[in-house]
């Protein structure tokens, strides 16, 4: 940890986070690393602390009092203006950021995404501190391409599909779609951002994550959250194969996402963090546009990664198709494609994505299969006995 340096070369001070929403799967990795890696403080709010438990306790743990957990609701809860006028910087990822909800709680949705995060925007801009806000590469929405005809050879042109952050639109269908509450509210929170930064000089840096999977990602419905849950697609599947049944395809699959390991993101999110000079100010994409797959294609990668670190053989039929509107409810759209342009976290970071989607599966499914497996055989032999 000694003569830790930035990217200029400058020495890197100690500091204090006010982190909220720490207990998330996003939060918990960054809490990790920040102890393990840096003689910085963490105040660590949010509504659940299961996740980071492993750093809280027991009190022998190397960085004791270094880390500090609040149990604060954000939306009504009078202690945080004091944690952020307390940090050197805060970073805001608390939000409701799974599909499932977008279209079947919109009202929650907007809130958490816009109204819940207003107070954090105004706290940092009143008391001159540091914002890191995480929003979401939803932001962009449908690509350009995906209005040419379906046999249209521009479709094949990065120039129709790659998402620039200062050069891309944001495409989001009608409003009953409500699948847009959440881009939308993610997106106008940014401009709200943006808007301190150029009106009250608020420091700030925006990241939209491109699908960041790993260990600790959401819940096993029944196991650790609500049995009629439903996460966003790493523990969908996790799920699925953990109690051998067939992976659902939503509306064929077809949907194109990369995907990114936990690990190299929070390299990039440190980056941020430690060099304030080369990120105020900056909106940054952070993804793997190596790792692109279309949705059938990622289950038939997980059925055959799953069977390798289990053991077990796979399904004869190992996926199944199901409508939009049978798994998410009315008002479900998707984005089509996700390819995120590297240039701008490349040049003012230097930073890149190391790990192959083959790779972070393997290491994600070997922690699925070891955290859950034994839990889900006993649950599944419960309801056989019942
Ligand atoms: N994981 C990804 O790939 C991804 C992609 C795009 C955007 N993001 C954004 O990154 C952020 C973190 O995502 P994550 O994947 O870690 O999600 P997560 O759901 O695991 O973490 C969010 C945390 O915020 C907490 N929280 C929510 N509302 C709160 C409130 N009112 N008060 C206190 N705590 C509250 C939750 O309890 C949870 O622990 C979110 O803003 C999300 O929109 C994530
Ligand atoms: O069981 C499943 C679950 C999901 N899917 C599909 O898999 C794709 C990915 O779904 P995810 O639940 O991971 O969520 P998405 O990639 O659509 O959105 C996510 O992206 C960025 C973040 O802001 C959020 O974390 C979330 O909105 C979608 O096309 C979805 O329809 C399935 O086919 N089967």
């Amino acid at each position: 940890m000694a003569g830790r340096v930035d990217l200029d070369g400058n020495p890197i001070n100690p500091m204090t986070i006010c982190m909220i929403g720490a207990g998330g799967f996003i939060g918990s990795h960054l809490c990790e690393k920040l102890m393990s890696e840096t003689p910085h403080t963490v105040l660590a709010v949010d509504v659940y602390s299961d996740k980071i438990k492993h750093l809280l306790e027991p009190t022998s743990l190397p960085w004791n009092g270094r880390i500090q957990f609040h149990r604060i609701n954000i939306k009504n809860d009078s202690r945080l203006e004091g944690l952020i006028k307390m940090a050197d910087l805060t970073v805001n990822l608390a939000a409701i950021c799974t599909p499932a909800d977008y279209n079947t709680r919109p009202l929650d949705t907007i809130y958490s995404n816009f109204i819940d995060a207003l107070p954090v925007v105004k706290y940092c801009s009143e008391n001159g501190k540091r914002l890191v806000h995480f929003s979401t590469c939803e932001v962009y929405g449908k690509t350009i391409g995906a209005f040419l005809p379906e046999d249209s050879p521009l479709r094949q042109d990065p120039a129709y599909f790659v998402l620039s952050e200062d050069a891309s639109p944001c495409i989001f269908g009608p409003i009953e779609k409500q699948r847009w509450s959440y881009a939308c509210a993610k997106q106008l929170i940014e401009r709200l951002i943006y808007a301190e930064g150029a009106e009250n000089g608020l420091e700030f840096t925006i990241v939209r994550p491109f699908n960041w999977i790993g260990p600790r990602m959401d819940f096993i419905p029944g196991i650790d959250g609500p049995s009629e849950g439903v996460p966003r697609v790493l523990a969908c599947f996790s799920n699925n194969l953990l109690r051998h049944e067939p992976l659902k395809l939503v509306d064929g699959g077809h949907s194109q996402r990369t995907f990114i390991y936990i690990k190299d993101a929070i390299e990039a999110v440190f980056l941020m963090i430690e060099n304030p000079a080369r990120a105020n100010g900056h909106i940054f994409n952070v993804g793997n546009p190596n790792n692109e797959v279309t949705v059938k294609q990622l289950a038939e990668m997980m059925t055959q990664v799953y069977s390798k670190v289990s053991g077990e053989t796979p399904l004869e039929t190992p996926t199944v198709d199901v409508s939009s509107k049978e798994f998410y409810g009315e008002g479900y759209d998707d984005s089509d494609k996700r390819i995120p342009d590297m240039t701008i976290i490349n040049r003012q970071l230097g930073w890149n994505p190391k790990t192959s989607l083959w790779d972070l599966l393997e290491s994600t499914l070997t922690y699925q299969h070891r955290t859950y497996a034994e839990a889900v055989k006993q649950a599944m032999s419960k309801t056989t006995a019942n």
